[in-house]
């Protein structure tokens, strides 16, 4: 239902205008292309690839911004709405919020080494947003991996994919209070001069200043897209609980082994688990809408 060529004939420069937006956004702040990477998946995973994330709260929308996985922690909003405003600028009325985020995800990661893939076009934004659906239907950090795989088939998506987009763990950061329970833990699931790094950054104290505190999810190389990721795990110096059990005895081992050895294999599997992610349930047709403002229905 999706198409490369969606917008040729009716925005034929949507697509470098939103690059420019997005290269001159990462230039000035290399983690803002995890940030946006993110964003589409946190956007996709609830009521599909619609923008949804992208509402604020109204009369009748409770904003998912304000969900416990997204709240304090999603970034990237002013990037979306610059470039939407300089597409507007060109084509009014074109070119949907949803598809914006899901070409600045692929500017991002070539923007940063990752790979580049070709982005399905013709979503449309959704009027509605679901706080409770981006409650529930998130990962969590805490999740075992029987849980990580289950909320990922339930997207279609299967656990090799899973893997391999959690491979988007090679860039960014994360707050203090994601990580804490697990490197005071003394398991045996992490390495012990990892722990102790990351405690001196990271106090065991939770008040709002500790709890913000911020540290890479890959200790190696934080600002590149590469594999290192999955060398990491297999050294027991994965950042989340989320990340260590992908390697830590259960089926998804041999998967984080092949992405240790070989980064193409990683990044060509990733950028086709992002196309499949990002035909999470789309609106297309005469569902939805174009926004002309991605923060609100119209
Ligand atoms: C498998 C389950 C996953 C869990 C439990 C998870 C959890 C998290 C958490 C807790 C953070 C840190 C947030 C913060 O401290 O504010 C984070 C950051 C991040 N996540 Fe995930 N994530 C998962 C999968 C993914 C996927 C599939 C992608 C993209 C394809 C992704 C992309 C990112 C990126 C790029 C960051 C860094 C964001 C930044 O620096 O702004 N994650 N994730
Ligand atoms: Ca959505």
């Amino acid at each position: 239902q999706l198409s490369s060529t969606f917008y040729d004939g009716t925005c034929p420069n949507a697509l470098s205008t939103i690059r420019t937006a997005i290269r001159t956004a990462v230039s000035k702040e290399r983690r803002m292309a995890a940030s946006l990477i993110r964003l589409h998946f946190h956007d996709c995973f609830v009521q599909g690839c619609d923008a949804s994330i992208l509402l604020d709260d109204s009369s009748t929308i409770e904003s998912e911004k304000s969900a416990l996985p997204n709240v304090n922690s999603v970034r990237g909003f002013e990037v979306i709405d610059k470039a939407k405003s300089e597409v507007e600028k060109v084509c009014p009325g074109v070119v949907s919020c949803a598809d914006i985020v899901a070409i600045a995800a692929r500017d991002a990661s070539f923007a940063v080494g990752g790979p580049s893939w070709t982005v399905k076009l013709g979503r449309r934004d959704s009027t509605t947003a679901s706080k409770s659906l981006a409650n529930t239907d998130l990962p969590l950090f805490t999740d075992d991996l029987n849980t990580l795989i289950s909320r990922f088939t339930n997207k279609g998506l299967t656990a090799r994919d899973m893997v391999t987009l959690s491979g988007a763990h090679t860039i960014g950061q994360a707050q203090c209070f994601t990580f804490r329970g697990r490197i005071y833990n003394n398991a045996s699931d992490i390495d012990a001069g990892f722990a102790r790094t990351r405690q001196r950054g990271c106090p065991s104290l939770s008040t709002t200043a500790n709890n913000q505190k911020l540290a890479a999810l890959d200790l190696v190389t934080p600002n590149s897209f590469d594999n290192n990721y999955f060398k990491n795990l297999i050294q027991k110096k994965g950042l989340l609980q989320s990340d260590q059990v992908l390697f830590s005895g259960g089926s998804t081992d041999s998967i984080v082994s092949e992405y240790s050895k070989n980064p193409t294999t990683f990044k060509s599997d990733f950028a086709a688990a992002m196309i499949k992610m990002g035909d999470i349930a789309p609106l297309t047709g005469s569902a939805g809408i174009i926004r002309s403002i991605c923060s609100a229905a119209n």
